[in-house]
């Protein structure tokens, strides 16, 4: 780490011959380096040289990914929520990294240990509420904790149903989107709440045009006024409270805003002129459901299903086929369409 020893930078006898020896340049003892900054940094020598120079940007550091199960038991009827944590601390100090000094370092073992125990003490409601109560937990309890960020990412468990009677103990893993929170506060600093959706992937056959679009040389493709449109859906909006917010049911409106404007009223549908449109509408009917939100982001990457060209084949080879086509499925590549939508006449408190 240092290239500032108690020896010198380079060894007992610097690059000039001349001696670095402190005995020899200070025989009177007028100046024991050595002995000075063992004093000060009993863990190491302090980088004096690099500290002038350099500054931190980003730093942190934390326990990813602590799977829990939380199973609650309410007599025959049990509730099932499955997460994956990230919990990440910013200290106020350095002196792990500058000195190799330990004594602040919450260890990330002691961070997963922390997921587990408040789990079990105060049980867990939705992801928003669990990271808030680890963010002040934190805060809380070690004075030089500056800043905590915890993401969390729900599995996407649902109760069984047999003859429209829910199960009581029984759930099936339905991945239609996975859930997710970022929740982050520092000290002194009121909360950030995030959450999220991603991986929700829709297609539909028809009531999807792209047309009209620019026209010049670098342009091959046609208009076109029926396509398959299909995306993967992913979300993260902000909520402007901690407050009386149902996390819950505001995660599934969000959900059902975007398959209503993408996928509309199931006899005719809705019309989309284009991934834009679609995707701003979804995101202006979430901010009109929802109050508590105050900006929401969505990327819509455009899955391509290409029209198989059949026209070299015989048409008695493809007698009679009107009313069915065949797509080829393009991954790469593809294209992406995203935007943020913010309220103006909210200014957040968070
Ligand atoms: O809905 C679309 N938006 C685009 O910007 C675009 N670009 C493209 O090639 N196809 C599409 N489709």
């Amino acid at each position: 780490m240092s290239n500032f020893g108690v020896n010198g930078k380079n060894g007992k006898n610097g690059k000039n011959g001349k001696s670095t020896n402190n005995q020899e340049r200070f025989p009177h003892g007028t100046f024991d380096y050595r002995k000075a900054v063992q004093e000060r940094f009993p863990h190491g020598t302090f980088d004096y040289v690099n500290r002038e120079k350099y500054a931190f940007g980003e730093y942190g550091y934390g326990k990813n990914s602590v799977k829990l199960l939380h199973v609650e038991r309410c007599a025959a009827k049990h509730t099932i929520r499955e997460y994956e944590v990230d919990v990440h601390l910013k200290l106020s100090t350095q002196l792990d990294y500058l000195e190799g000094n330990n004594r602040d370092i919450i260890a990330t073992d002691s961070q997963k240990n922390t997921v587990y125990i408040l789990a079990k003490k105060h049980g867990i409601q939705t992801p928003e509420e669990f990271g808030l109560l680890l963010c002040s937990h934190f805060l809380y309890t070690y004075r030089h904790v500056e800043e905590v960020e915890v993401k969390i990412d729900e599995y996407p468990w649902e109760r069984l149903r047999a003859e429209d009677v829910e199960h009581n103990h029984a759930f099936v893993y339905s991945p239609c989107a996975i859930r997710f929170a970022i929740v982050s506060q520092q000290r002194h600093g009121a909360s950030t709440i995030e959450a999220g959706l991603r991986d929700l992937r829709v297609l539909k056959t028809t009531q999807s045009a792209f047309k009209d679009f620019v026209q010049d040389g670098y342009r091959t493709l046609p208009d076109c006024n029926d396509r398959i449109f299909s995306t993967i859906v992913s979300a993260t909006w902000r909520y402007s409270t901690a407050t009386g917010v149902d996390f819950d049911a505001a995660w599934n409106a969000v959900k059902d805003c975007i398959i209503d404007k993408f996928a509309g009223n199931p006899e005719t549908g809705i019309f989309s002129p284009s991934v834009q449109n679609t995707l701003y509408l979804a995101e202006k009917m979430v901010l009109d459901k929802v109050p508590q939100i105050s900006r929401i982001d969505m990327r819509m990457p455009n899955k391509h299903y290409f029209e198989v060209d059949m026209s070299k084949f015989a048409p008695r080879v493809l007698d009679s086929c009107d009313n069915q086509e065949v797509y080829l499925p393009v991954d790469k590549p593809s294209g992406i369409i995203y935007a943020e939508l913010i309220r103006k006449d909210v200014t957040s408190k968070l």
